[in-house]
């Protein structure tokens, strides 16, 4: 097989997180909660700061990189919401406790942590951006993901590289 791209360990745990905006979204249909809960995004904004700290990465570059990880999940489960009240669509059954899908993408958050710490002397080079790149169309191609999964994925990965592109 062919090499793996160098940030696909990190791509793949993003596509890992944003799978499960899937699984939320049916809960949150099932028990008619609301997408958007600020609470535990700032319980997630405050750990993974904590999780920066403890591998010396900025708090505030990771929080950015989490800002996106959350909107990402959103986009996600309003564009389902959206399907599902079509007439005639109807949302896979679901168990309306948050709980286990929430324990698995507080598991999702560290490796997500444990990668950017990984690729910390990449994210601030030029190499980022085209790696980044392969990494996110071999992750999103493995996972099968949709059009739909595949423009999350990308917002997921917005902020990731520190190097800016664009001309000035
Ligand atoms: C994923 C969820 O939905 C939204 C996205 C969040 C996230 O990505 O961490 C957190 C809270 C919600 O605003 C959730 O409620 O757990």
């Amino acid at each position: 097989a062919a090499p793996a791209p160098a940030m696909s360990g990190l791509t793949d745990a993003i596509a890992g997180r944003l799978a499960l905006a899937d699984a939320v979204a049916a809960s949150k249909w099932a028990s008619g909660a609301a997408i958007d809960d600020p609470a535990r995004e700032q319980v997630v904004l405050d750990t993974v700061s904590q999780l920066a700290l403890d591998r010396d990465l900025d708090p505030g570059y990771v929080r950015g990189v989490f800002r996106d990880q959350i909107e990402a999940s959103k986009t996600v489960q309003r564009r389902l919401f959206a399907q599902w009240r079509l007439p005639g669509q109807t949302a896979p059954p679901a168990t309306p406790d948050l709980g286990p899908v929430r324990a698995a993408i507080n598991e999702l958050n560290v490796a997500i942590v444990d990668e950017l710490a990984a690729s910390r002397d990449i994210v601030t080079t030029l190499r980022c951006p085209p790696e980044l790149t392969v990494s996110t169309a071999q992750t999103a191609a493995d996972a099968g993901f949709d059009p739909l999964h595949v423009a999350a994925l990308v917002q997921a990965g917005a902020s990731v590289c520190t190097v800016s592109t664009g001309s000035s």
